[in-house]
């Protein structure tokens, strides 16, 4: 693996989001594992966000990125895998949050809530901003995920 390894994931609604983090993600120099889907035809949430967190739990990928939606399905199925943090963000500051108190390993989106420029300005908070640690590390090692 790569030092800058990203699984991204969603299902036929976050598809053509998906798309665009991903090229943006390259662009950024990380290199995207896809775990699809790979088309707008509906499928299942949970097949995605199971696949893209087994990779973060196998660390064959560094962090990941899911989108559905709402974001809501595809984040209860990745935190069922107790190496995932999975957050839902909306905006800039809670993906910054997500790394600062709760390093988050996985951002989630929700294609039909926010529109792209929001994803993105998510995605790049998401990634620029580190772990805290100090007092949030206790309460992250409460949470028991590996990391
Ligand atoms: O999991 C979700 C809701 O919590 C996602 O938004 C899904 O993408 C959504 O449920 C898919 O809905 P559809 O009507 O089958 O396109």
């Amino acid at each position: 693996m790569s030092e800058k390894t990203i699984a991204i994931g969603s299902d036929h609604a976050g598809f053509v989001l998906k798309e665009k983090l991903s090229q943006e993600l390259e662009r950024r120099g990380w290199s995207v594992i896809d775990a699809g889907t790979n088309g707008p035809q509906s499928v299942d949430y949970p097949d995605y966000g199971r696949a893209v967190a087994e990779m973060i739990a196998d660390r064959r990928a560094d962090k990941g990125v899911l989108v559905c939606g709402s974001g809501i399905g595809i984040s209860i199925a990745a935190n069922r895998n107790p190496a995932v943090r999975a957050a839902l963000c909306h905006d800039n500051l809670s993906a910054r949050l997500a790394r600062q108190h709760n390093d988050a390993n996985v951002l989630v989106l929700g294609a039909r809530l926010i529109g792209e420029e929001t994803a993105l300005d998510c995605l790049h908070a998401f990634l620029a901003t580190d772990f805290e640690g100090g007092r949030h590390q206790k309460r992250v090692d409460k949470l028991g995920a590996a990391r």
